[in-house]
């Protein structure tokens, strides 16, 4: 998809570090991708090679020591409302709030939209993900996977430029995780947004995105890009995409099976 068009994120030679107290932890090293409007882009890699770490940067939350990154042309220097980060954990709703306060609340405090407006949109969304039933509950009352419907219909409910979603299934039990990815891809269906989803399972990748980026182990540097039709197609090679991805991903470091068919 990248015939002329500039891509929405340009992510360039990016190299990325946690100064701790003892040491210089170097997460990524010169990684290179770009995004296009509409894409479902997975980065996939080993735990630890820096996947959420890349998230946090494109969120605006750490610097590159190194390289930038770009959205619509623009260098990331902080967070803003056009990207919205999704993570794995349930207890990201405010507790005290029901489902329609919680992805109001979001549109409010961002000074998106007054009350009303924010309610009514609050509302289509979660009728996206179907929970209008639920409105009016209190998170403790929903089960994990509507907790992360409720979490996904906030950050939809932003319009961001592209959704951040970090291992947002990987807490879920295997049929739920297999029903949401179903869901987000029915959703995408629908309004074509463009997300950058994480994870280190290569079935889920398979699943969810147009594109793949495949990263290796700690510090993550790019071993290539992979396009799914969502489908564990047969290759020329005669093997299924997802052992085409194993061999690309392992094929220099044998010894560390972390990414997995989970
Ligand atoms: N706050 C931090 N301070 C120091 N080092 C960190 C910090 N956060 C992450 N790291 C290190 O940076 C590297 C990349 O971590 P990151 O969490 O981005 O990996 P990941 O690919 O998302 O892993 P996982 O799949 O296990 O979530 C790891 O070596 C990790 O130990």
């Amino acid at each position: 998809m990248s015939n002329g068009v500039a891509p929405l994120l340009a992510v360039k030679g990016v190299t990325l570090q946690y100064q701790t107290r003892d040491h210089l932890v170097t997460a990524t090293y010169r990684v290179s991708f770009d995004i296009y409007r509409s894409d479902r882009y997975v980065i996939l890699g080993p735990s630890g090679c820096g996947k959420s770490t890349l998230l946090k940067a494109v969120g605006g939350f750490i610097r590159p020591v190194e390289g930038e990154i770009r959205l619509n042309d623009t260098v990331i220097t902080k967070p803003g409302p056009d990207r919205v980060l999704v993570f794995q954990e349930f207890d990201q709703l405010l507790p005290w709030k029901t489902v329609k306060q919680n992805v109001a609340f979001a549109l409010t405090a961002s000074g998106k939209m007054g009350g009303r407006e924010a309610e009514q949109r609050a509302l289509h969304y979660i009728n996206m993900v179907g929970l209008s039933k639920f409105a009016d509950n209190h998170p403790h009352t929903l089960s994990g996977g509507m907790k992360q419907r409720v979490a996904i219909a906030r950050g939809m409910a932003m319009e961001p430029e592209i959704l951040l979603m970090d291992e947002p299934f990987a807490a879920l039990d295997a049929l739920t995780r297999a029903k949401m990815q179903e869901e987000l891809l029915q959703l995408w269906d629908d309004t074509k947004f463009t997300v950058l989803f994480v994870t280190h399972s290569i079935t889920e990748a398979v699943r969810v995105g147009n594109r793949i980026l495949l990263l290796s182990a700690h510090p993550g540097q790019v071993k290539g890009e992979i396009n799914s039709n969502g489908t564990d197609d047969i290759g020329a090679d005669g093997r299924p995409l997802s052992e085409r991805i194993e061999h690309l991903l392992f094929e220099q470091n044998i010894g560390e099976r972390s990414a997995s068919h989970g």
